[in-house]
């Protein structure tokens, strides 16, 4: 009888997984066919990380990458590059007063920046949270600040905390053509389309 019940449920599994996999499927040809991405609101915001010398260095650029990956957002600009002065006064303006002005921008020039653009709904006010508060001695465990990091000095990566901000950092740190506009097969199951 116990076998019995076993063969059963393995059936019903089979069935339940093939099914599954048939509805997935579909789920993304719908999602391909009638209703476009850009049909949602708010899906294709993007935004600037960068993961800063020390991230680099401490080889965290994988893990890093992987949970913007695993939380959903999609990767639409990468590159590795000796960042200039003029571009950091660039994007560092609005601290130039600072007293740590000086220090920041030799910390960031001091080796190379893995540039990146992500995309997905909501993405910036998400990738703050995911990356933490700016002195990780206040960041949550959890966040990339919070796990890989100890001082206000070294913490790791950037992210752009405005539309406005973004926007602005994506235009300085990427040319136009370095962006790709790609579709993710797994629209059904990230957005529910
Ligand atoms: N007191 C400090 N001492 C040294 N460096 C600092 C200090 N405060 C901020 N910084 C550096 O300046 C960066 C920019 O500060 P900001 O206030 O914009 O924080 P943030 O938005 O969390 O960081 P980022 O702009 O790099 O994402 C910080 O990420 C950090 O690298
Ligand atoms: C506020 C502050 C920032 N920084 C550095 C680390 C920050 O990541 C960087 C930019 O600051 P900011 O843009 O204010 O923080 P966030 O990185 O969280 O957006 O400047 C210091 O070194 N000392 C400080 O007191
Ligand atoms: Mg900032």
């Amino acid at each position: 009888m116990a076998m019995m019940q076993r063969c059963f449920s393995n059936r019903i599994l089979q069935q339940f997984c093939s099914g599954t996999q048939v509805t997935l499927l579909s789920g993304c040809h719908r999602a391909a066919g009638r209703r476009s991405l850009s049909s949602v609101p708010g899906v294709r915001e993007r935004t600037l990380i960068a993961i800063k010398p020390d991230g680099v260095q401490r080889r965290l650029v994988g893990q890093i990458i992987q949970r913007f990956e695993q939380r959903g957002f999609k990767l639409v600009g990468l590159k590795m590059l000796q960042v200039s002065d003029d571009l950091l006064s660039q994007h560092y303006g609005q601290l130039r007063t600072k007293p740590f002005y000086p220090g920041l921008l030799q910390y960031m020039t001091s080796g190379p920046v893995v540039a990146m653009v992500w995309e997905g709904y909501k993405v910036i006010e998400s990738s703050r949270m995911m990356v933490g508060h700016t002195n990780p001695a206040e960041a949550q465990p959890g966040t990339v600040r919070g796990d890989f990091s100890i001082h206000v000095s070294r913490n790791v990566v950037h992210a752009s905390d405005s539309v406005e901000g973004a926007q602005r950092e994506i235009q300085l740190w990427f040319k136009g053509k370095e962006l790709l506009n790609w579709e993710c097969c797994d629209h059904a199951s990230t957005f529910g389309l």
